[in-house]
């Protein structure tokens, strides 16, 4: 059960979220983005909500967790990136991207170049945290973090926002602490994580400019890691995940790994090597789609969420919610019952 301190956090957290819902509904995404981040003093009170909740709640009961059925999102995120740069993951990938590329009669030459080498001995990965917090990576010594957020709640977290971000083809200077990041290098990653960062944004298109940019940061071959909160069991949304992996698609990413953990949807896409054989999977997808009868959206529309479509009422008071069943059923559990998230 949840304490009360537990519980004032998590609904602290969960009102920031849904007056930003709401902003946008009425002012329109982009305007209300650019309002919520000049609130400063509600952005901080924010990192240092969730800091406290993932830091003396969520690890704390990890820790208690005496028979650690619990799988912390931090600890399966940190799995995937050893198994694929570590283990078989990434000759695995490269073998079925080739295989694909064959089917779809492309150019293997562009991949061939890009096998990966076993035998390499792998430096420290670079690993692009985007809405860290409190850089919960850091501890990691196979991992050098740039850890970014709008509202840092920790001095190793540099300020950036991600969604105006611009990614260059310059090589950019070192990176301090306390800097504003305007632009980073594409191609400059292998891993880029979102741990709870997709939901945060009140928009299917803001979702889809992150997986774009991400997508652009990322190093041939290198992979996106991608944590997002539901309760509800593996089936009840995976027509909403199966929109979100042919939204990745069309931006050079193809999931190579999926866990429905109890509360959570946790996946990794591969930034493929090959230029067009993430949008060949994707054309060849929908014409199969189609032929069932089913249609789907422009890609940026591609990443709603269960909540964008939650039907809020406006009283006198703003943020009332009229009816919070979805609402409680997705941001309760994700900030106040889960044992180890
Ligand atoms: C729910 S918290 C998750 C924190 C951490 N990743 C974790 O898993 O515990 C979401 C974080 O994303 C940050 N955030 C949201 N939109 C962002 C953006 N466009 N650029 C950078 N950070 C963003 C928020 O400030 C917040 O700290």
């Amino acid at each position: 059960m949840a304490s009360d301190g537990h519980q004032a956090l998590a609904s602290s957290i969960k009102n920031v979220h849904q007056t930003l819902r709401l902003e946008a509904r009425k002012v329109g995404e982009e305007k209300a983005w650019f309002d919520h981040c000049q609130r400063g003093e509600v952005l901080q009170t924010y990192a240092q909500a969730m800091k406290q909740l993932a830091t003396e709640h969520w690890d704390r009961n990890a820790d208690d967790d005496q028979n650690k059925k619990a799988v912390s999102r931090i600890s399966w995120i940190v799995k995937q990136c050893e198994d694929y740069y570590y283990s078989d993951g990434m000759n695995e990938s490269f073998s079925k991207e080739l295989a694909l590329c064959l089917r779809f009669k492309l150019d293997t030459n562009e991949i061939l170049d890009h096998k990966p080498d076993k035998h390499i001995l792998r430096p420290k990965l670079r690993v692009l945290d985007v809405g860290s917090c409190y850089n919960p990576f850091k501890k990691f010594p196979r991992f050098d973090v740039v850890a970014v957020d709008i509202a840092p709640a920790s001095e190793d977290v540099l300020h950036c926002d991600f969604l105006n971000l611009e990614v260059t083809d310059q090589r950019s200077a070192k990176l301090h602490s306390n800097e504003r990041i305007h632009q980073l290098c594409a191609a400059s990653f292998n891993v880029v994580i979102f741990s709870l960062l997709l939901e945060y944004l009140p928009s299917s298109k803001q979702r889809y400019v992150c997986c774009s940019k991400a997508s652009q940061l990322l190093a041939p071959g290198g992979i996106l890691c991608i944590v997002t909160p539901d309760s509800k069991h593996a089936t009840a949304n995976s027509g909403i995940m199966k929109k979100w992996k042919y939204a990745l698609a069309n931006v050079g990413l193809l999931r190579i790994q999926y866990d429905k953990l109890p509360h959570l949807h946790c996946m990794v896409f591969r930034k493929c090597v090959h230029s067009t054989v993430s949008k060949q999977w994707l054309t060849s997808s929908l014409a199969s789609e189609s032929r069932k009868g089913k249609f789907f959206d422009a890609p940026e529309q591609l990443m709603a969420i269960p909540q964008d479509y939650h039907l809020y009422q406006e009283h006198e008071k703003e943020c009332v919610i009229d009816d919070t069943r979805d609402d409680d059923e997705t941001v309760a559990s994700i900030f106040a019952d889960l044992p180890a998230l």
